[in-house]
């Protein structure tokens, strides 16, 4: 394939010689030698015990770094005290229980009532606590996603990465969830399971004491001989304990995979049924609907599936957790017995033993009894620590490979040198282009689509780091950036045009003047109406949205990505014609394949395929009509 327009021999990447010469607006090839490694591998996690409990010390540790972490710290040490209340609370109304139920024995009435009036007691202290401790938990739990929210969200928009995640694979992928659901869960279930283990942990030290000193009393005989087994009862709470521990481990270990697969494939149903309503427009006019609601199946199938294996595991799990439970009503009574029997033990004082055993199996069994609910915790920390290391590893995982280096230019102008870019499979679209831009000059980039305009676009403005070479770009408070599809924040038309500054930036009359300069004054009068513009305009209105942006923002720069292609041919010129008029002087740099933009630029750079399937960037061909303007 022979490109008229161009005056460069073609090449294919990789060739090594020069044939073009090297000016100023010139662009020019060499060829840049080896590929750049492919961008969108950022590895998934080990899917460890120690890599998990690792990422969760580090996401603690940043998240009450600074004095941001205080109000947590505050609400923690709270509730570790509240905690010591409610364990000292527990042990008194197990001490309770042994007098209550010796004066049922006794049918003692005075002591029956009088247990009656101290039960109340115990009971308006813990309850006291309970409440305490329940405000404190939610609290805890609002700080707790507030902070990890805002630790992703500084991850994740800081300049150029949010674009960037988006191409870098599964650990970039579904940021509204992972901020959304997942940060709400972690926080909820790290404070339940936090605030859980932390009450398993008092009780256990408190009741293991009245469990071992109770012990005492149980006797054993053999061969005519009493035998008592120091703290046995302790022992056998500890190993039944044990065995509910391992066996829920070695059951319930696939729950984690399964509940990482099942988040996974929930967000991409939400991420499905999202784009099918965002073009549910066009999706209507081809008559699509049939085809979507198969691939939505497909999707809704794998969900089901991903559940319905969780809730097998989950059955399998039950079998475990309830018949520890239901075994658990008669193990302790069986443990007291032969003390009882023996006649050492009384009534009251077998029930503290079942209390007291009850507590502390029950805080040894917490890891059987929080199972499922540890494994949601995992998943969710890991689809968070996951998308954050992506975020904040970005740079460095770009840095490795060969990045393009964006700098600023001496003289404020823009250009390319030894520019290549590349693909995420690292193939390269852009090879080894050199060009220069000076201040005042209009350039438009033409090239068959798909042969990288685009993406060179991206590249000026930062957003596509991967290939090699140098840009140098003018200072970026003078360069504003048009795409084809122009960003219309929620809120306001008013907003939208000053966007990115604040609503009220600009004085009404501007405002004004802008709107009315493109065309759009019949939305003077609904300016402050918050509405989905970027739904109720058509694309033709929001391109001149843009141009009124530009307007207002007066960039000494401004580079269009086919920001006129849903133009009629007068507005896009009266649109043009800002450059002459309210923007004179303004440098442009356009892509566009509409008929009339030539003949506004001074200069046309050409992308250009060769026959070995390379793209690259040629000399530009001088607009014969617009050589004056050179
Ligand atoms: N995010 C992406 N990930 C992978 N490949 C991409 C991505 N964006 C663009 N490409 C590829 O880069 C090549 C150039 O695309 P680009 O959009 O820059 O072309 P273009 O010249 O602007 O096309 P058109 O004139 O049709 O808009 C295409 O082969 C496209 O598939």
């Amino acid at each position: 394939m022979t490109d008229p327009t161009s005056i460069l021999p073609q090449r294919s990447i990789g060739s090594s010689a020069s044939t073009a010469p090297q000016s100023q607006g010139d662009l020019r090839t060499s060829g840049n030698g080896a590929l750049p490694p492919r961008f969108n591998d950022v590895p998934e996690p080990d899917n460890n015990q120690e890599y998990a409990l690792k990422e969760f010390y580090h996401l603690v540790r940043d998240m009450l770094q600074g004095g941001k972490g205080w109000p947590i710290l505050r609400l923690a040490l709270a509730i570790v005290v509240i905690l010591i209340g409610n364990t000292i609370g527990q042990v008194r109304l197990n001490e309770w229980n042994g007098a209550f139920f010796d004066a049922v024995e006794r049918r003692n009435s005075t002591a029956f009532l009088w247990q009656l009036v101290v039960f109340l007691g115990i009971i308006a202290f813990l309850l006291f606590i309970v409440v305490a401790q329940t405000w404190l938990q939610e609290r805890l739990k609002i700080r707790l996603r507030e902070r990890l929210t805002h630790l992703l969200l500084d991850a994740w928009l800081k300049p150029n990465r949010a674009y960037q995640l988006s191409l870098v694979g599964r650990s970039g992928a579904q940021p509204d969830q992972r901020m959304q659901e997942d940060c709400r869960l972690f926080a909820e279930f790290t404070t339940e399971l936090g605030v859980g283990m932390l009450q398993a942990f008092t009780l256990l030290v408190s009741f293991i004491g009245v469990l071992w000193t109770l012990s005492s009393y149980a006797s054993f005989e053999f061969r005519g001989e009493e035998i008592i087994i120091p703290g046995y009862m302790v022992w056998i709470a500890i190993g039944y304990a044990a065995m509910g521990s391992g066996l829920t481990w070695l059951v319930g270990r696939p729950l984690i995979r399964l509940n990482t697969i099942r988040y996974a494939r929930e967000a991409d149903l939400r991420f499905a049924l999202v784009r099918v309503n965002e073009s549910a427009e066009s999706i209507s006019l081809y008559a699509g609907e049939r085809d979507e609601r198969r691939s939505l199946n497909l999707v809704v199938d794998s969900v089901l599936q991903a559940t319905r294996r969780l809730s097998g595991a989950l059955a399998r799990l039950t079998w475990i957790t309830s018949g520890y439970g239901w075994l658990g009503i008669v193990v302790p009574i069986l443990a007291a017995a032969p003390g009882y029997f023996a006649g050492r033990l009384t009534f009251g004082e077998m029930m503290m033993v079942v209390g007291a055993f009850n507590h502390v199996q029950g805080a040894l069994r917490y890891f059987v009894d929080n199972f499922p609910k540890i494994a949601d915790w995992r998943s969710a920390l890991l689809r968070v620590t996951t998308f954050r290391r992506a975020a904040t590893g970005l740079d460095r995982t770009i840095e490795e490979n060969r990045r393009i280096e964006v700098s600023r230019h001496p003289e404020g102008w823009l250009s390319l040198n030894n520019l290549s870019i590349a693909l995420s499979d690292g193939s390269i679209i852009i090879d080894d282009a050199t060009a220069e831009v000076k201040a005042g000059e209009r350039v438009l980039i033409i090239g068959v689509s798909g042969s990288g305009k685009s993406t060179l676009f991206r590249a000026i403005a930062g957003l596509w780091p991967w290939g090699a070479g140098q840009i140098q770009t003018p200072p970026p408070e003078e360069m504003m950036f048009l795409p084809q599809r122009p960003y219309l924040p929620l809120g306001t038309l008013r907003a939208a045009l000053s966007y990115p500054a604040a609503p009220d930036a600009f004085d009404d009359e501007l405002v004004r003047k802008a709107l009315e300069r493109c065309g759009l004054s019949d939305f003077l009068g609904v300016l402050d109406e918050n509405r989905r513009w970027d739904q109720s305009l058509s694309l033709g209105q929001q391109q001149r949205v843009a141009f009124a942006r530009v307007i207002l923002h007066k960039p000494r720069w401004v580079f269009m990505d086919e920001a006129t292609s849903a133009l009629d041919d007068e507005n896009q010129e009266s649109m043009l014609s800002l450059f002459d008029n309210e923007l004179a002087g303004a440098s442009v740099l356009s892509i566009g394949h509409r008929p009339g933009l030539e003949e506004f630029h001074n200069r046309t750079l050409h992308i250009r395929k060769t026959e070995e399937g390379a793209i690259l960037l040629a000399k530009p061909r001088p607009n014969p009509r617009k050589l004056a303007l050179w």
